[in-house]
């Protein structure tokens, strides 16, 4: 970008409104990693992925993807504000709002253990009125005055009082952003943290590593009343997706017993061992390891539908891996053993319709797989640079 010459206007409230800086694919892919991941925000109607979470949760592969557009942020704000320092990125994140979810005017870094944010990055990844409705965002002085979020643009602007701003109550649907700040303070440096945690986990490719292990039940724990109890009165935010979009999730009847009779076990641990996943009355043969493992190759599919399905060629090729709900073992529902609130889920997210298909399904295993090994590969040739320069770039 060339470097622009301020008008007194932009001096005053210095914001930039980029259109089109993110490609679409990209956004989609944010998407997915957000609704596979994602844990119940700080703030009530608001779930949020950090990128230290994605490595806590053996998903550091999901780093990738951000990196570049992280990079290129830094520069776009390095250069429009003309920083003469080296500046880094203090936090990145995946934050998106449901019905419900608002913010009324305040800057940036209004509080103190926010005094080293110096610029923020807003990106949007869906679109107003497309995906969800209100959640317009607005700056109380200065042009432009109103901001209506539309996938592939993102907003700059100093994290200070000149740009206090504000975003509309979300009256329905899923407003989804990448938000990053920034800083000058280098003991605020994400990359420095990022890069130490990754220097803690393995590598090895085998024995499903790569599959993701869940955090503590408690952060993916949704409750509409702050003071009410852990497992009381709403919903696992994992369970929730997957019941949005139709799928059930089974579990031996033999386990769901032992957990029963282990009065110091938590029952929302069922959904952090091996379930089968169902739909309409049928179970998929395939066991995942848990249900953040069957969640991510759900999402999956759903953001590839469209590719599996134009790559599938002849229809007879595609095993059918689909059965009765196993013979052998005797499949329960976890839903009628965990008792989540689903008139509150289906009031917070909704449903992405698409003709679902177990053999597109099965092709999506295979596909996820993919992904994920690619992905890793590409980590760990990176790592070592990393660790020299302890930077992610
Ligand atoms: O999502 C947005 O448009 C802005 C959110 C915001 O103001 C904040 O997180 O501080
Ligand atoms: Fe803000």
């Amino acid at each position: 970008m060339a470097t622009q010459r301020k008008t007194s206007g932009e001096e005053q409230h210095p914001r930039l409104h980029i259109r089109g800086l993110i490609p679409l694919d990209l956004c989609k892919e944010m998407e997915f990693i957000h609704r596979s991941c994602a844990t119940v925000g700080y703030r009530p109607h608001v779930f949020s992925t950090t990128l230290a979470h994605l490595v806590a949760t053996n998903s550091p592969h999901l780093l990738l993807p951000f990196l570049p557009l992280r990079e290129r942020l830094r520069e776009t704000v390095e250069e429009f504000f003309g920083c003469e320092y080296e500046l880094f990125v203090e936090f990145t994140g995946l934050i998106s709002w449901c019905k419900g979810a608002n913010i009324g005017w305040h800057s940036d870094n209004n509080r103190p253990y926010l005094k080293q944010r110096d610029f923020a990055a807003v990106c949007y990844l869906n679109s107003y009125d497309k995906d969800f409705k209100g959640g317009i965002f607005h700056f109380q002085e200065g042009e432009p005055a109103s901001v209506v979020p539309m996938a592939g643009d993102a907003l700059i602007y100093t994290a200070d009082d000149r740009n206090v701003h504000s975003v509309d109550e979300v009256m329905d649907g899923e407003r989804l952003t990448l938000t990053l700040w920034f800083t000058r303070d280098s003991s605020y440096d994400e990359d420095a943290k990022l890069v130490a945690l990754l220097s803690q986990i393995s590598l090895d490719s085998q024995n499903n590593t790569y599959v993701p292990f869940p955090a503590s039940n408690h952060m993916y724990w949704y409750s509409p009343d702050p003071a009410s109890q852990y497992g009381v009165n709403g919903f696992d935010v994992r369970w929730a997706r997957l019941h949005i979009l139709g799928y059930s999730l089974y579990s031996d009847h033999d386990r769901i017993q032992n957990s029963r009779s282990n009065l110091s076990s938590d029952p929302l641990d069922l959904l952090n061992q091996p379930m089968r996943l169902g739909r309409d009355g049928k179970a998929f043969e395939m066991k995942f390891h848990n249900n953040l493992h069957a969640l991510q190759v759900v999402l999956f599919y759903c953001w590839k539908v469209s590719d599996l399905k134009s790559s599938k060629g002849i229809e007879e090729d595609v095993q059918t891996t689909l059965q009765q709900s196993s013979q052998e073992e005797v499949s329960v529902d976890l839903k009628t053993v965990l008792h989540f609130d689903s008139q509150l889920v289906e009031a917070f997210f909704c449903e992405d319709c698409f003709a679902f298909e177990w053999n597109d399904f099965s092709i999506a295993i295979a596909a996820w797989e993919e992904y994920v090994h690619r992905l890793r590969k590409e980590l760990m040739s990176r790592i070592p640079q990393w660790r020299l320069g302890n930077q992610l770039c």
